[in-house]
C-alpha cells in the first residue's frame, strides 16, 4: 500500500546553478521536473555519486553525469540507498518511505518477479507447432491455438489519464531486459507514439538498455535507427499510422491498425524463442468507465491474447473488466488474471502546453537529433505531380470513406506525413493499413509552380512510396526556421 504524500518535503523552487547533494534511503524517490520554459536550455545535470539508482527500471552508471532535457517529468528511485549530485534548473522533491511496503514501487517490483516466474514456465514449455500465422489477417481473425504452447505473459497496463501506465510498462520492460529478457513492448495510445512520432501505434522488442536521458526514458524517437550515432542500442519498431489524437476519432481505423499490430506481435512471438519466453507488455490509452473505453480494452485483450491485466488506481474499471473477461479464454485456453494496483502519488499531470511541447520536441528530434547527436536531414524540392500524397476526405470520420489523393494546397505546410511501406498504385485501403517506413515534413508549398519542399531524414526518391497526411499531430511551425 502506498500512502499518498507520506513524508514528502515541499517542492523546491527552481534552482539555476548551485550544485546540491541529495541523499536517498532505500525505496525513496527523487522526483523532478525540468520546466520547458527553462531559460538556459541546459536542463538538469545529475550524477550518481554512491549507491544505486534507476529511472523507470534502467540503472544509472556510477559517476556519470546525465543531462535531463527541458520538459522532463520523472523520478530516480533507489532500492539500496543513493547519493545524487544535482546541478541545473529543475523543480524537485524527495518522496520518503519509512518501509519498502509503503513505496508504490514495491507492488510493481513484486509483479515483475511474478512475471519472471511465468517467463521461466514458458521457457520450459516447447514452442508450439502447427500454428499458421497469417500476418495479413485482420482484427479478431487469428484463430484458436488452444492446443499450442502459450508464450510468456502478455500483460496489459490500463488506467485513467495520468495514472502512470507508460511508466509502469517501461519499468516492467526495463526490469525484464535487465535480467536478460527480450520482451515485446507495444503502445496503442496514439497520443504517445512509442519509438515513433505521436499519432501512431507501434511495437518493438526491448532486448537492450534504454536511454536514461531521453525525455520519454527510452520510448522516444532517439531510441530508433537514424543517420547519426546513438547513445544506446537502437530498437526496431513496427509502426502503423493512425493520424488522429484519440481512438474515438476513428475507432474503426484504430481497430484495423491494432489488428495489424496484433498480427505482427503474434508473428514475432512465434518466430523468436527469446521473445516468446518474455512475452508482451502493452501500454493502452487512458480509460474511464465509459462503455466505449471498456470496449477498447476488451478488444485489446482479444487482439493481443492478453492473460494479465494490470489496472492502475481504478477499482471501477477493474471490477467492470473482471466481469467482462470472466468467461473469456485466450487463444491458448488461458483465463485472464486482473490485478489492481494503487496509482503512485508521484505521477505528474501534464497540461496541453506540456504535451504540445513534447510532440514538437519529438518531431524536431526525429529530423534534427538532440544535444547528444546532431542529424542532418535532407531537403528536396519536388514537383507535386511526382509524389503520391493521400488523405482522408474532409469530414470522413470513422473511416467510412477511403483515402483519396490530396490536392496541392498551402494548408499542407509544416505538416508531418507518414511514408508507407506500399506502392502508390496499391488500393487506398492497403496504403492506409501499411506499415510506416518513416516520416517527412512539408517545409514549403509553392501552389503556383506546383512544387513542394520536403524535409526527410534520409535521401532517396519520394515518389516510390505513398505518403499519408493525417489530422494529428498538428503542424509544427518553423521546422527549418
Ligand atoms: N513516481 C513518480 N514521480 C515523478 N514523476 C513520475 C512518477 N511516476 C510517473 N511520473 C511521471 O508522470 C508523468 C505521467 O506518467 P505516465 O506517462 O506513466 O502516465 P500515463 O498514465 O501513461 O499518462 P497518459 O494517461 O497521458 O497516457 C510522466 O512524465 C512520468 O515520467
Amino acid at each position: 500500500m502506498s500512502i499518498p504524500g507520506l513524508g514528502q518535503i515541499a517542492p523546491q523552487q527552481p534552482v539555476t546553478s548551485t550544485t546540491r547533494t541529495i541523499t536517498l534511503r532505500p525505496f525513496w524517490e527523487w522526483r523532478f521536473e525540468v520546466p520547458h520554459s527553462s531559460a538556459t536550455n541546459a536542463g538538469a545535470n545529475v550524477r550518481l555519486t554512491s549507491g544505486t539508482a534507476e529511472r523507470d527500471g534502467t540503472e544509472l552508471a556510477l559517476n556519470h553525469t546525465y543531462t535531463f532535457p527541458r520538459n522532463t517529468k520523472s523520478k530516480l528511485l533507489t532500492y539500496t540507498g543513493a547519493t545524487l549530485e544535482v546541478n541545473g534548473e529543475c523543480v524537485d522533491r524527495v518522496a520518503q518511505y519509512n518501509t519498502p511496503e509503503e513505496s508504490p514501487q514495491l507492488p510493481l517490483l513484486n509483479l515483475h518477479f511474478a512475471l519472471q516466474e511465468l517467463r521461466g514456465a514458458a521457457a520450459s514449455r516447447k514452442p508450439h507447432t502447427g500454428y499458421n500465422n497469417d500476418s495479413s489477417s485482420n482484427s479478431g481473425s487469428h484463430g484458436d491455438r488452444g492446443g499450442s504452447k502459450a508464450p510468456g505473459p502478455r500483460v496489459m497496463i490500463c488506467g485513467e489519464k495520468d495514472s502512470g501506465k507508460t511508466t509502469a510498462a517501461r519499468t516492467l520492460a526495463a526490469l525484464a531486459t535487465r535480467v536478460g529478457g527480450q520482451p515485446l513492448v507495444a503502445s496503442v495510445d496514439p497520443r504517445d507514439g512509442m519509438l515513433a512520432l505521436p499519432g501512431t501505434v507501434s511495437a518493438a522488442v526491448f532486448g537492450t538498455v534504454m536511454d536514461v536521458e531521453d525525455p520519454a526514458a527510452g520510448f522516444g524517437v532517439s531510441g530508433t535507427p537514424s543517420s547519426g550515432p546513438s547513445a544506446v542500442p537502437v530498437k526496431l519498431p513496427m509502426v502503423y499510422y493512425f493520424g488522429r489524437e484519440t481512438v474515438d476519432e476513428d475507432v474503426r481505423l484504430w481497430k484495423q491498425l491494432v489488428g495489424k499490430l496484433g498480427s505482427s506481435v503474434r508473428a514475432k512471438l512465434e518466430a523468436d524463442e527469446a521473445v516468446r519466453e518474455a512475452g508482451l507488455v502493452l501500454d493502452t490509452p487512458a480509460t474511464s468507465l465509459a462503455k466505449g473505453d471498456l470496449d477498447v480494452l476488451e478488444h485489446l485483450v482479444k487482439e493481443f491474447d492478453v492473460n494479465i491485466v494490470v489496472v492502475l488506481g481504478s477499482p471501477g474499471v477493474h471490477t467492470e473488466l473482471q466481469r467482462r473477461l470472466e468467461t473469456q479464454r485466450t487463444a491458448y485456453g488461458e483465463t485472464t488474471t486482473l490485478i489492481l494496483l494503487d496509482k503512485s502519488d508521484g505521477v505528474a499531470g501534464r497540461d496541453r502546453d506540456f504535451t504540445k511541447f513534447t510532440r514538437e520536441a519529438a518531431i524536431k528530434e526525429y529530423f534534427f537529433g538532440d544535444a547528444k547527436r546532431t542529424l542532418s536531414p535532407f531537403t528536396q524540392s519536388v514537383s507535386f505531380d511526382d509524389v503520391a500524397i493521400f488523405k482522408s476526405p474532409d469530414g470522413s470520420y470513422n473511416n467510412q470513406v477511403a483515402l483519396e489523393r490530396a490536392e496541392i494546397s498551402a494548408e499542407m505546410s509544416h505538416w508531418t506525413l507518414a511514408v508507407m511501406n506500399a506502392s502508390p498504385n496499391d488500393p487506398p485501403e492497403s496504403i492506409r493499413q501499411a506499415p510506416v517506413v518513416g516520416f517527412v515534413a512539408i517545409a514549403d508549398v509553392d501552389e503556383d509552380r506546383r512544387r513542394l519542399k520536403i524535409l526527410s531524414p534520409v535521401s532517396g526518391r519520394l515518389g516510390n512510396r505513398p505518403m499519408v497526411w493525417g489530422r494529428w499531430p498538428e503542424p509544427y511551425i518553423n521546422l527549418l526556421g
